[in-house]
């Protein structure tokens, strides 16, 4: 029989709170989005939804959070991956800047766009400037992009899905997935058919685990949040 997806968004970062633009910068959560990830760990236990496997990005705040729901539901012994390839999109040259301040210095609208158009990138990161991440130790041997939209997010995300996860929901594993708003898009409008236009508006919550079970043929049923289970 198909396995179970469980899909979470890291709880509340630091840099969610003072609403700065993040991507790939490695910010960690706050106390609050710790209580949201314990929370979620919680809800797994309570329903009686146990991973058996998990898979993570490369930023600390996803796998923290996989980490303290891991461990209020006695799972933290499970194998777990990680993966650039589910790192969220990345911000390019708006990265640090505070979303406020920026839509005062260009408009709403341009920061909608930034912020939510399916295939526009926002301005590219320059080389060597303070939050350029390419001499990071942990992307050694990968092209660190300079900016993506949400369409080349999911360039990455999708193959890495049907490689790596896919099958092993096709041999039955519960697999937890701790990553990003928009990593998590691209997963979402993948399993639920979601046009370009409207995955956009989708937001995902943090620290709220959303559901997909399987039939036979591994299509994926309708999506839940295991709250309302
Ligand atoms: O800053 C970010 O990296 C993301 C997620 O917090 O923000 P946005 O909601 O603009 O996609």
């Amino acid at each position: 029989m198909p396995g179970t997806l469980v899909l979470v968004r890291h709880g509340q970062s630091e840099w969610n709170l003072a609403n700065r633009f993040t991507g790939w910068w490695d910010v960690g959560v706050t106390e609050k989005g710790e209580a949201e990830a314990r929370a979620a760990g919680k809800l797994l236990k309570d329903k009686g939804v146990l991973p058996t496997l998990a898979f993570t990005s490369l930023q600390t705040r996803a796998i923290k959070t996989l980490h303290l729901a891991l461990e209020e539901c006695g799972r933290l012994w499970i194998p777990e991956v990680k993966d650039w390839r589910l790192n969220e999109r990345h911000y390019g040259g708006l990265t640090g800047l505070d979303k406020q301040q920026t839509r005062e210095k260009h408009g709403e609208e341009q920061v909608h766009i930034w912020r939510r158009s399916f295939d526009e990138p926002p301005p590219p990161i320059e080389t060597g400037s303070e939050f350029d991440l390419s001499g990071d130790p942990r992307y050694a041997g990968i092209a660190v992009p300079a900016a993506e939209s949400l369409k080349l997010t999911i360039e990455r995300v999708l193959p890495y899905y049907q490689e790596a996860i896919e099958p092993k929901l096709a041999e039955g594993e519960t697999v937890i997935v701790s990553a990003h708003g928009n990593s998590l898009r691209a997963l979402v409008k993948h399993l639920s058919s979601i046009s370009d236009d409207d995955i956009t508006d989708l937001e995902i919550p943090t620290g709220q685990p959303i559901v997909y079970e399987f039939d036979a043929d591994m299509r994926a049923g309708e999506r839940y949040y295991l709250k309302d289970a």
